[in-house]
């Protein structure tokens, strides 16, 4: 999908949510275990109550790999339902990859080509050669990590290299690569205060915004902070939407914890 596409959804919904679909055995409903694929129920009854809702789902793959091949192929099923029933929704794989140039590359054909997603999360650790294998692929996006939600974002991150900050450094550096306009950024919404300053580095960016809800970042203040003039955010959502009841109304639930988001971004897009 391209960028204008994904706006251009972003303003028919009126909502730039992304629903993280990081799916726990031990947490959804018990009588999805008697299921032959107990992941794949979930996703697709929480994917057919809240698709209105958002624009993007991002299965991290962590809760898929955990569970071996079954949960590589609940994962598979997951993103071909999407791609098959809702093609105007907007998919990331949250895999956070990155190695060198040849290794990058399988990584980039295992969730752009053969899964199918249309981005997929990288870490820039490993700089310029371990990122622009994934920017090759045309009318897909590469999300980086830029600054994490998480306390050991401050470990790293806000650590000053050539004068500067680190996650600064990575995003200016980022720009000059071979098709950055295929790059997206990561950030924490816990760091809401630091989204003017990477608004100066990357002021048309779409940024992917972790956060809100269970980690107990504020949608408000990411949205006074980061929007740009082309909304340039997609918040996400995952334990606050999917894990709103662990009864047979799980999906319906769901969908009221994802429209309670929505509609918040419904006010904030009206101003
Ligand atoms: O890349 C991510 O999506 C990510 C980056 C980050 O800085 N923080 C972060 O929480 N995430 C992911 O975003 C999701 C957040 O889930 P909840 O805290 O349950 O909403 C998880 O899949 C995390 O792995």
């Amino acid at each position: 999908m391209t960028t204008q596409e994904l706006i251009a959804q972003i303003k028919k919904k009126k909502s730039f949510l992304c629903i993280g679909l990081d799916v726990d055995l031990n947490k959804i409903p018990q009588h999805l275990l008697k299921d032959e694929d107990p992941i794949f129920a979930f996703n697709k009854a929480i994917i057919d109550a809240t698709h209105h809702l958002c624009v993007a789902y991002k299965p991290n793959t962590a809760f898929y790999e955990a569970y071996g091949i079954k949960g590589w192929k609940s994962l598979e099923k997951t993103i071909q339902y999407l791609n098959k029933n809702y093609p105007e929704i907007y998919t990331i794989a949250d895999a956070k990859r990155g190695d060198i140039g040849n290794t990058s590359t399988m990584y980039a054909k295992a969730f752009l080509e053969d899964l199918a997603f249309d981005s997929v999360t990288v870490a820039p650790y490993m700089g310029k050669d371990s990122v622009e294998p994934f920017l090759a692929f045309k009318n897909k996006h590469t999300i980086m990590l830029a600054l994490t939600s998480n306390e050991g974002a401050f470990d790293f991150q806000t650590k000053e290299v050539n004068g500067r900050e680190l996650y600064k450094e990575v995003l200016e550096t980022s720009k000059g690569w071979k098709n950055s306009e295929n790059l997206m950024y990561v950030v924490g919404a816990t760091k809401a205060e630091y989204f003017t300053e990477i608004r100066k580095i990357v002021p048309n960016s779409f940024l992917l915004v972790p956060g809100v809800g269970a980690q107990g970042g504020n949608l408000q203040d990411v949205c006074k902070y980061g929007l740009s003039e082309n909304i340039g955010l997609l918040i996400n959502s995952s334990r606050g939407i999917i894990y709103a009841s662990k009864d047979e109304n799980f999906a319906q639930n769901a969908a009221l914890k994802a429209e309670e988001l929505q509609q918040e971004m419904a006010t904030i897009l009206a101003q």
